[in-house]
């Protein structure tokens, strides 16, 4: 896999400025990065932002499916360590949430789930003690297998923004494009009929105790800009599907290998993701647990009215969870913060 090999978007430094003032301002105006009112706040926050900010965050417009934003510059001392899970972070490395609060709200809603991190807009990305080998964001030891963002569930985003706060081993990110496969007609024909559903993943467990049946699921949509798909093989019940299908799907699962680009992302980098074209992952590493492992921010945007995923996904049920919107999130969410 080649090791730089996402288009880079620069920041310039009156640009990056631009952002961390404005998120810092917000900060002072809200106290936490978890306020709502911070969240109600970042529309009008945007709307100040200079040209030269919006045309860096115009969208994903490449085949790749993603790019790197990249100019920022966190202060490793005032980050302090990194946490050794996601519920331990507090206030920690606030100013980058908010940063990447407005560099999401400026591409679309940002979202997020009351299952998954305390309903927090901003996911903290830390390997955990006693989750090495699970199929999430906490694991270190195993490669993170390719995968789209909350495949299981039809309100899912459409970008995926990771922000890097610390990651002195260079560990990688892996991102495939399924508009670099070259799939034979006949497996994408297959692959775009539904066979068989996406489950939550282990970071939903109220979800994973929902009762409804799970609906069979397309792998793959064609749009008029091209294919797009929805992918989590981990948490696909594969042995439920015909053989036809496990085939296509196998073979699919080999183009994503063969096209799959290593991000090696930089402290400050945001690496935007397009989660309709582009799978993800991680590949495996040793986890330090002594305050300097790798840290990254989440975060997961909605872009409204993208025709780039079939309609008959409005009727599935989502196990239960629905998507908050940081505009409409109110109170009245039960939102913990
Ligand atoms: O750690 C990474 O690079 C990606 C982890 C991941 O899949 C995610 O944060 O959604
Ligand atoms: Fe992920």
């Amino acid at each position: 896999m080649p090791t730089c090999p996402a288009p880079v978007r620069p920041l310039d430094d009156a640009a990056a400025a631009e952002l961390t003032t404005t998120a810092a301002k917000l900060l002072a105006d809200h106290s936490r990065a978890t306020s709502l009112e911070l969240l109600a706040a970042l529309p009008e926050a945007c709307a100040r932002l200079s040209d030269s900010v919006r045309h860096a965050l115009r969208p994903v417009d490449t085949p790749d499916g993603l790019f790197v934003l990249r100019g920022l510059h966190p202060d490793d001392a005032a980050l302090g360590p990194t946490p050794g899970h996601w519920s331990s972070v507090g206030d920690a490395g606030a100013l980058w949430d908010v940063v990447l609060l407005l560099v999401s709200s400026l591409m679309g809603t940002p979202i997020a789930w009351e299952g998954q991190q305390d309903g927090r807009f901003v996911h903290n990305i830390v390997p955990s003690p006693g989750h090495e080998s699970e199929q999430t964001g906490a694991s270190s030891d195993v490669l993170l297998t390719p995968h789209t963002e909350d495949a299981f569930h039809p309100g899912r985003a459409h970008l995926l923004l990771l922000c890097c706060m610390r990651n002195h081993d260079h560990i990688a990110t892996t991102a495939a494009s399924i508009r670099r496969t070259a799939l034979a007609p006949a497996d994408v024909e297959q692959l775009e009929r539904p066979a068989v559903p996406i489950l939550p993943d282990d970071a939903y467990e109220e979800a994973q105790r929902y009762a409804g049946r799970p609906a069979p699921v397309p792998a793959l949509f064609d749009t008029p800009e091209g294919l797009t798909l929805r992918f989590d093989p981990a948490y696909t019940p594969l042995a439920e599907a015909d053989a036809e299908w496990r085939e296509a799907y196998r073979r699919l699962e080999d183009e994503l290998a063969r096209v799959s680009v290593a991000v090696s992302l930089e402290p400050g980098d945001v690496l935007v993701v397009d989660n309709d074209i582009v799978v993800h992952g991680r590949v495996p590493f040793t986890a330090r647990y002594d305050g300097t492992d790798r840290w990254l921010k989440r975060a997961s945007v909605r872009v409204e009215d993208r025709p780039t995923r079939p309609s008959a996904e409005r009727d599935e049920h989502g196990y239960g969870q629905t998507a908050l919107t940081a505009w409409t999130a109110s109170p009245a969410c039960s939102i913990r913060r």
